[in-house]
């Protein structure tokens, strides 16, 4: 007899999402600034887009440095994609793009800047060039490629910059502020290329306009530790959260009342 009722050898494991980012109890202190990372615990699920705001110097860079590895946590753990971060060493599942795109870029032209990271993946010649004219043609970038990178203009780095962590297909990229030196133009094309990507990222920023139309959800982080978390219109547009942590509701979030002339 057939039985529709699941047994024990049918029975189907519930499925478990493996958290993108699992930070659990992590602290890290400089030699002569403690505690700038204080006690954080969180969970990000692979696709979320999270930003993070915050007042300056609350640790949004030092959390970004950790999560690559480049800093050793004083205390608590990381994993990404279930797999523990080694300090020190290279986690390909993450990409870190620098608050200045001039720490990022060094090689003669765009098109060996965006290579430099797949070339030192040990992937075959064919895989590289294909990621590489991917990357470029994904940013927009095949009228520069020949061009050297100290030529070009802030917003013109900042998208090489990408498309060099791009080439690299890590699984969860941390932007640290990547509207610093954009243009209106080039601020907006970085949203429109952002909104089309399905990559994790966590996005440090003090522009909170751009974070409203990038992100699913915000942090708010204040002297080291994450004090609020939700739906980027619930904590932005929430005045007394906002003063109680120094910051400011964004403008697009302020009910404005319009004067009819007769
Ligand atoms: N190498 C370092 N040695 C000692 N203290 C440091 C070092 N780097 C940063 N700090 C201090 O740690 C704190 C956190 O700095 P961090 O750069 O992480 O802040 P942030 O939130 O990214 O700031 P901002 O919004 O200005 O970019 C600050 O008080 C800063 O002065």
């Amino acid at each position: 007899m057939t039985s529709l009722m699941p047994n024990k050898s049918m029975a189907v494991a519930p499925q478990v999402t493996i958290a993108a980012i699992a930070i659990d109890h992590l602290c890290f202190s400089y030699p002569d600034r403690l505690r700038v990372l204080d006690n954080i615990c969180l969970q990000i699920s692979p696709g979320e887009r999270v930003g993070i705001i915050g007042h300056n110097g609350c640790g949004k860079t030092t959390l970004f440095m950790t999560l690559c590895g480049a800093l050793a946590p004083t205390s608590g753990t990381i994993r990404l994609m279930d797999k523990p971060v080694l300090a020190g060493g290279f986690n390909s599942q993450i990409g870190l793009l620098f608050q200045n795109p001039n720490n990022q870029l060094f090689s003669a032209s765009v098109r060996e800047d965006v290579r430099f990271g797949p070339v030192n993946m040990d992937l075959p010649p064919h895989q590289v060039d294909e990621r590489v004219e991917s990357a470029i043609a994904l940013t927009g970038l095949q009228d520069l490629a020949e061009r050297p990178p100290h030529h070009l203009s802030g917003g013109e780095k900042q998208m090489v910059a990408i498309a060099g962590l791009l080439a690299m297909t890590p699984q969860i990229v941390l932007y640290d502020e990547p509207t610093a030196s954009l243009d209106i133009r080039s601020r907006r094309r970085l949203i429109t290329f952002m909104q089309g990507l399905q990559q994790t990222m966590v996005i440090a920023s003090h522009d909170l306009e751009f974070l409203l139309e990038v992100c699913d959800r915000i942090l708010i982080m204040y002297q080291g530790k994450i004090v609020a978390d939700g739906h980027p219109q619930d904590i932005m547009g929430d005045d007394t959260l906002m003063h109680t942590y120094d910051l400011e509701k964004p403008h697009s979030l302020i009910p404005h009342t319009i004067n009819h002339h007769k």
